[in-house]
């Protein structure tokens, strides 16, 4: 269908950018390497400098230090449209009074294509984004989907090697955010792009990426896949940010063959490997899959260890599986699934919580109080030579 031959993504690289607003620090320092042809989302909260970050690759904001290497080049100090890069940024809409086949074609008229071959490419974007048909529309004419796809048209029709897409899905229904992430993963393949995704919900992020950074206050928290973020988080604000449960505090301790984490109350939780000190605070983040429970005149079960007595605080019905909660006597609030409601069970019974002797635990042992929000920030290098 493709009337050009693939290229290979670009590799991007990020070297020690940083970027102030006035006096505030909003980057500090990111360095970041992603592959070609890879799908990364940059994920975090709010205000945590992922746009800001992908405003960097896209050449919409300057950074102050550091710099940004597309396909190997140093694109710090070029401009925009010489960065053969396709975005979708929120506040970068469709141009309301033109037609989605003339909103389409306008990055191959910036680069003066013939109108032969725009008209091939757009066709060949809309067919891909399954809006073919539809190109004589205006964007009030579509609905917020299709709008979607028609920026996503814009953004790949001259087959860029990067794509930058900023929260695109933002503000679509579930229903449908769920159908175009598939799509923009399958069309990132189709197209060999080199993806970089800003979100700040964990579960797109988790679905669609080969990788994922975590952002915390201008900085990167944590870089990985998916699978690791989820079960190796580094840190307390990565187990606490990505995926449901609760963190679990102790000290480690040495068995006969490797490592637990002794509980205030006693309990032993076995960890995975690890390079532990004797005594040192440990946390595990405690996924509400790893967990049941059951009566506390119950034996605990052949294949499971006590992680402690939980007194049921509430079981909300989710649909397709029940949400259950109890506090330990630690004053921790556990988690577990159920696919229906325990029907003996009210706020206040008494359980025991249960913890398969298989669950390898991943120790964090950073120290309890992370990087401060509110730390001081350094001069801005810029305002000093002003
Ligand atoms: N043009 C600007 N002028 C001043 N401050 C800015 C500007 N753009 C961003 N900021 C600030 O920089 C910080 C990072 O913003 P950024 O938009 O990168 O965060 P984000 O993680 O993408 O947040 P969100 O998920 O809310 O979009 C915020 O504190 C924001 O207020």
């Amino acid at each position: 269908m493709s009337s050009r031959p693939d290229r290979p993504g670009a590799p991007v690289q990020l070297s020690g950018v940083s970027k102030w607003y006035g006096a505030k620090q909003v980057l500090r320092g990111i360095s970041l390497s992603v592959a070609s042809g890879s799908f990364t989302s940059l994920l975090g909260p709010s205000g945590s400098g992922k746009t800001t970050t992908l405003g960097t690759v896209a050449g919409l904001v300057k950074a102050d230090q550091g710099s940004v290497l597309i396909d190997d080049r140093d694109v710090t100090r070029v401009k925009m449209e010489h960065r053969d890069i396709g975005f979708v940024f929120q506040n970068y809409a469709l141009f309301p009074h033109m037609t989605i086949a003339k909103n389409v074609a306008f990055p191959l008229r910036m680069r003066r294509l013939d109108r032969r071959q725009i008209s091939t490419l757009v066709h060949e974007a809309l067919e891909r984004v399954r809006l073919d048909g539809l190109g004589h529309r205006y964007p009030s004419e579509l609905s917020g989907g299709q709008s979607q796809r028609a920026a996503l048209a814009r953004a790949i029709v001259f087959r860029p090697r990067a794509l930058l897409l900023d929260e695109p899905l933002g503000a679509l229904d579930a229903a449908l955010r769920t159908y175009l992430q598939r799509e923009i993963v399958e069309i990132a393949r189709e197209i060999n792009a080199t993806v970089l995704y800003v979100t700040h919900d964990q579960q797109e992020a988790l679905s669609m990426s080969d990788q994922v950074v975590l952002f915390r206050d201008g900085a990167i928290e944590q870089f990985g896949t998916p699978h690791s973020l989820y079960h190796a988080p580094q840190t307390r604000f990565s187990a606490q940010f990505i995926g449901a449960g609760c963190l679990l505090d102790g000290v480690a301790a040495q068995t006969g063959g490797g490592w637990c984490l002794v509980r205030p109350t006693g309990e032993k939780l076995a960890l995975g490997n690890a390079d532990l000190t004797e005594g040192a605070a440990v946390g595990v983040q405690i996924r509400p899959e790893m967990v049941r429970a059951n009566e506390i005149s119950e034996p605990v079960p052949a294949g499971w260890n006590l992680l402690g007595i939980g007194r049921v605080t509430d079981m909300i019905f989710k649909g397709e599986y029940v949400q259950n909660l109890a506090e330990l006597t630690t004053g921790e609030c556990v988690e577990w699934r159920t696919t229906d409601m325990t029907p003996n069970w009210r706020p206040g019974t008494h359980v025991n919580l249960l913890l398969s002797e298989q669950t390898a635990l991943n120790p964090i042992v950073e120290p309890v109080a992370g990087p401060q929000i509110n730390e001081p920030v350094s001069a801005n290098p810029r305002a000093a030579v002003r």
